[in-house]
């Protein structure tokens, strides 16, 4: 498998707060599907941050590689919490999903009709061809979701990254929601976010643990036992949660186990 971002020994935070990631190493593949979990303020919206270049490394080193080879940008899709979103926003699906093509190298800053043409598809793939028109605030939690699912993907990204997709969308919109990613995961790399450990479990191909450090946890097949051995260091709440486990990772500090 090919790395595309391999991550060495980062420190990251903010100015009042510059240790929020201490020595996190970690490698994306191509169409891999990696779940990041851990407890609330743990970083892990701080370590996307990092490799959308939103925040620069204090020290260590995120690099990006297309077929083994070192380049100086990735194309990555970002699919934000719709908590951030303003609904009143009068703008339509169409105009949010297209809205996902950078202008990036174009002469004049403006959406050709030949971009255009690429929102209608997409909004077939995502199932949403009879939004188009449509206001994003007249929409359920479940379509604004795959609006910005479309948004993320239109710009042919090697790489989707999605904080916390299925928080304010019911079970049925999740399930059908989580079909989708694996089709779109055929052909391109995801990153999720996600509280619902249950959730990361039957979805993922390998799984990362983000509190200050970084826990790498490889391999789909992955147990109720293996996760409570795997994280016998950090407290973890289990609650029943239909048929899925479902766990919280309660505040743990990795410092422990690295000491150990
Ligand atoms: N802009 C900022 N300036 C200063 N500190 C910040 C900033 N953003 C986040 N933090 C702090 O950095 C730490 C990590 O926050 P981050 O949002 O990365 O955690 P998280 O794991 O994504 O949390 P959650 O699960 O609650 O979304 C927290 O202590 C948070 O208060």
């Amino acid at each position: 498998m090919n790395p595309i971002i391999e991550i060495h020994n980062l420190n990251a935070g903010y100015e009042n707060k510059p240790d929020v990631l201490k020595n996190v190493s970690l490698t994306v593949f191509e169409n891999d599907f990696l779940g990041i979990i851990g407890p609330n303020g743990g970083g892990k919206t701080t370590l996307l941050k990092a490799i959308l270049g939103l925040i620069q490394p204090v020290s260590g080193s995120i690099t990006f590689l297309d077929a083994g080879k070192k380049v100086s940008h990735l194309n990555i899709g970002y699919l934000p919490q719709i908590n951030q979103i303003d609904k009143k926003f009068p703008i339509s699906v169409h105009e949010v999903i297209l809205s996902g093509l950078t202008l990036r190298g174009k002469f004049i800053k403006r959406y050709t009709a030949e971009d255009k043409q690429k929102v209608e598809p997409i909004a077939v793939k995502m199932g949403i061809e009879n939004l188009l028109h449509r206001a994003i605030g007249e929409l359920s939690g479940g379509q604004l979701q795959r609006v910005l699912l479309g948004r993320a993907i239109i710009d042919n990204p090697k790489l989707i990254i999605l904080d916390e997709p299925s928080s304010y969308v019911d079970k049925l919109f999740e399930t059908n929601f989580y079909k989708l990613l694996d089709e779109i995961n055929k052909e391109i790399a995801i990153v999720l976010v996600s509280h619902d450990v249950g959730t990361i479990i039957s979805q993922v191909k390998n799984i990362a643990c983000v509190n200050q450090s970084l826990h790498y946890h490889c391999g789909s097949n992955i147990s109720q036992e293996w996760l409570m051995g795997a994280y016998d260091s950090c407290p973890i709440e289990i609650l029943g949660h239909g048929s899925l486990p479902h766990r919280v990772l309660l505040q743990h500090d990795h410092d422990h186990d690295e000491k150990e």
